[in-house]
Formats: structure tokens, sequence, C-alpha cells
């Protein structure tokens, strides 16, 4: 069983922010180095173990869905080519290389640009409590994971605790950005996700939601942080689309069946996780991958 990489030792750099799953160094004034580690959540925790290569497969997604969308909107991408890294990271190019970016630094606004095409997670929990999602109200009498009538923008406040993000209108959004840049916001995430919800249809995925954060460089608004990878966005696998309930997470399901078959607390320090789980697991990041680029090797 290969090693998983859970954090980066990168000297006396330490990270300027930290994720979940990824990290954040800062390397001077315009430039940030972007990790994405092999560290795996689920139900909100970091497990005890990691996936191999998990964060080579999403760095490499991400790279892939920069790339695709580069007519659409510009990116805070310098460089994954880990030769071309600073040559203070020299030593540490062997935890870098193909997991890392160098990006370039941006004003970040404060807001989870969420867009939803299909009712779930806590999208589904606002509509069971009020009819509605972010104060758009929806037809009565939709089922956990239907299909919506169209692609919703559910923006979020970000929670710095680590904890979930809180769900909030379009009207909040424009309080905390400006009515232009709201407007702009909504009007790239909703682009946005149309182009890519069309091509994980082409490749036999459900993209029922994703989170974009942008931020500006230059005053453009730029496409930041993670892209469109099983982190960020909920994808299906279509063939097994069934609404009415919960569906099978492409990426995680085998570490949520694992885990509901341990009864685990979830207050209880998050266990790890057996090598058949962990096989498993790293198995579904490379189809996803390899379904999404239409590449076999990383
Ligand atoms: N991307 C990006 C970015 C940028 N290009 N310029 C300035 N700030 C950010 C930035 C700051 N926080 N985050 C989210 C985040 C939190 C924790 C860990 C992570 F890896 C990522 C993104």
């Amino acid at each position: 069983m290969q090693t998983a990489l859970l954090e980066t030792r990168l000297g006396s750099l330490s990270p300027t922010a930290r994720g979940k799953v990824r990290d954040i160094y800062s390397l001077n004034e315009e430039e940030l180095l972007f990790v994405a580690t092999d560290r795996i959540s689920a139900f909100d925790h970091v497990l005890g173990s990691g996936i191999p290569d998990k964060g080579r497969i999403l760095t490499q997604l991400s790279l892939f869905w920069f790339d695709f969308l580069k007519d659409t909107v510009r990116n805070h991408v310098l460089t994954a080519d880990a030769a071309k890294f600073p040559s203070t990271l020299n030593p540490y190019l062997d935890q870098l290389e193909g997991r890392s970016m160098v990006v370039r630094r941006a004003q970040m606004f404060p807001v989870e640009c969420v867009v939803r095409a299909y009712l779930s997670g806590s999208g589904w929990k606002d509509y069971q409590a009020t009819g509605a999602v972010c104060g758009i109200a929806l037809p009565a009498g939709l089922r956990e994971s239907d299909r919506l009538p169209e692609p919703i923008f559910t923006p979020a406040a970000k929670i710095n605790t680590g904890g979930h993000d809180e769900n909030i209108s379009f009207e909040d959004v424009i309080t905390a950005v400006g009515a232009d840049n709201a407007r702009a916001l909504r009007r790239l995430t909703l682009e946005i996700f149309e182009k890519a919800s069309k091509h994980a249809e082409s490749r036999g995925l459900i993209l029922a939601d994703t989170k974009f954060e942008f931020g500006t460089i230059d005053g453009e608004i730029i496409l930041a942080d993670e892209v469109l990878t099983p982190d960020s966005s909920r994808y299906w696998p279509a063939d097994a689309y069934s609404p009415g309930g919960p569906q099978p997470s492409f990426d995680k399901q085998y570490v949520r069946d694992y885990l509901e078959s341990i009864r685990w607390n979830k207050q209880a320090p998050a266990p790890s996780l057996p090598d058949e789980v962990v096989a498993r697991t790293r198995e579904k990041y490379l189809e996803a991958f390899r379904l999404i680029t239409g590449r076999t090797g990383l």
C-alpha cells in the first residue's frame, strides 16, 4: 500500500491557510503555494487515514478544469510545473510534485459561490424547513436529490472555524461585495457550471452541485482555490441516479459505508480506514480523473 502524504513539511515555511485537506503557503507578496494533501474528510471530520495520490489526482483535476474554462474565466494559476517553482522549494519537491501549484495572490471574495442543479445536502435541509434555498423559493413536493427546474446560485458565508458554511441570500452577497460584483459572481458561477455539468454528463456523471471561490487580481475577477473536484462538488454516477433519497457519493461512498458499519460516534476521534477501503477509494478518485479528463495516467 503506497503511503499517503498527510502533511507537507516545508522547513521554516508554515501554512498561511489550512483547510481540511489542502494547505496554502505564502511565498512572497504576489505568490502562494497551493498544496493538496492526501487527507480525506467525511461527515466534516478529517479521517485518520489518507488516500495515496488523492492530492495529486485532485490537483490534476483542478488543472484540467482551469484549462477547460480558460475561455470563460481567468484563474490564479501561475505554474504547476515543479521545475518552475521558486528554488527555495527545491528540497521539498518530492512532497510537492503533482499535488501543488504556485498561484497569484488574489483579493478573495468572502463568499462561497455554490451552484445547485439537484436538491441535496444543506440545500435539501433548507428546502425541507422553508421551501426555499438561499431565499429562492422552489416548487412544492420536491424529493431529496430531485433535479431542480434550473441550476440555482446558492451562496454561503465562509465560516473559518472549519464548520459548515452558512447559506446566505443574494441580498447578503450584495451587502458583502456590492451589487456589480454580486451579479458578476452569480453570472460566472452559473455559466461555468453549465459548461462543466454538460461535460460531466457527456462522461456519465451528474454534477449535482459545486462550490467556486473567486477573487480579484488587478481588478479582474478570477477563479481560484480548487475547481470542480470531488471535494468541492457532488458527482453522482448517472446510471445509478434514483431521486427520493441520498445518492451514492462517487468518491466517498466506501468511506461513508465503512464509518456507518462501525457505528462511529462522530464526537470520537476520527478512525483510520482499512487498507481495502483506502485502496477502493483511491481507485474511485482515479476513475473520476479518467472519466472527467479522458486521460488514463496522472
Ligand atoms: N486559492 C486561493 C487564494 C489566492 N489565489 N489568493 C489569495 N488567497 C487565496 C485563498 C485563501 N484561502 N483560500 C481558501 C483555502 C483555505 C484553506 C486552504 C486552502 F488551500 C484554500 C484561498
